[in-house]
């Protein structure tokens, strides 16, 4: 299968490289266009074979998948450099939330599917979230899903839970890595060696992780079977529910603020 990459910042650089380590794809299958050409070129060196193509529509031509891994109001110009290319037998997948399927359908002649990425894919682990138009057969969304089932756990989603979704899926890395820092920081004030406790930290994670995702208790059974009755985990809970109390309730306010403020300037960017 032939893909071309339209961009080739964080997101375009890890699904490139994420499914070429998968195998899920060789070099001399992908092509990648970008506007700063010389992060394409890092790509080809890292990986021989790939294609760097000196212009959009050569990442579009003739490929039977064409990500789009561009900001929101870089879809413009990207999709008027590439539309005379497009034809009905390809697939378009757009990895950035506010713009929307029924956008892209009513600009390309191609089938559309919506997939957003997570910085975890990078290691072959978390969640894509799914969304597709309504010109993909069923085989076709199969096929999707079994190519990001090589870097990722594919979920299926409503277009319109994409921001909440990807507030955790997408965006909660970072959430989680600010809490973790936090974390790490306050250890090392104790005069714990940062390196170890970073250590510490990224395993304890790792392992929340998993025990919750085997489903073998749930946060609220955790919290319970940590906290020894008087001990100093129950204590110290308290006061961490009392500063963070309505913190996640107030990052979802604003990344709901902020992406309706997107959907408008993409809504004006995509007009005819
Ligand atoms: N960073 C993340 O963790 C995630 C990002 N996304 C979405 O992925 C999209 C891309 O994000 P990043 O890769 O983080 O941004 P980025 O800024 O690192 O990369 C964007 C790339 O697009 C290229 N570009 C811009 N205009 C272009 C044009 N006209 N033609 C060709 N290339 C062009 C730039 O040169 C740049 O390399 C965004 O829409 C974002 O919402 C989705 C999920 C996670
Ligand atoms: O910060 C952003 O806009 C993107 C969307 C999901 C993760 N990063």
């Amino acid at each position: 299968m032939k893909a071309g990459f339209i961009g080739a910042g964080s997101m375009g650089s890890l699904l490139t490289g994420s499914f070429l380590r998968a195998g899920a794809f060789s070099p001399s299958d992908l092509t990648v266009a970008t506007r700063t050409r010389s992060k394409a070129e890092a790509l080809a060196e890292r990986y021989p074979g790939l294609v760097v193509a000196p212009a959009n529509i050569l990442a579009a031509q003739d490929q039977e998948l064409i990500f789009l891994c561009v900001k929101p109001l870089d879809y413009r110009s990207v999709l008027d450099d590439i539309r005379p290319a497009l034809r009905p037998e390809q697939t378009i997948i757009s990895i950035t939330s506010p713009v929307t399927i029924a956008q892209l359908e009513a600009i390309v002649p191609c089938k559309v599917a919506k997939v957003i990425p997570s910085i975890v894919n990078e290691a072959c682990l978390g969640a894509s979230l799914f969304m597709f138009g309504s010109r993909l057969a069923a085989a076709d969304r199969e096929a999707l899903m079994r190519l990001f089932s090589a870097i990722s756990r594919p979920v299926e989603i409503p277009e319109q839970e994409v921001r909440a979704a990807s507030d955790l899926s997408s965006c909660g890395p970072a959430f989680m890595a600010c809490l973790l820092e936090q974390f790490i920081d306050a250890a090392a004030s104790t005069g714990m060696d940062r390196q170890l406790a970073t250590t510490l930290a990224c395993e304890m994670l790792f392992g929340t992780a998993h025990i919750l995702q085997s489903g073998f208790c749930s946060p609220e059974q955790l919290q319970k079977r940590v906290s020894v009755p008087g001990g100093i985990t129950a204590a110290a809970l308290e006061e961490l529910r009392r500063a963070t109390d309505g913190a996640f309730l107030r990052v979802l306010q604003t990344t709901h603020e902020k992406f309706a403020e997107d959907l408008r300037k993409v809504e004006r960017s995509l007009r005819p």
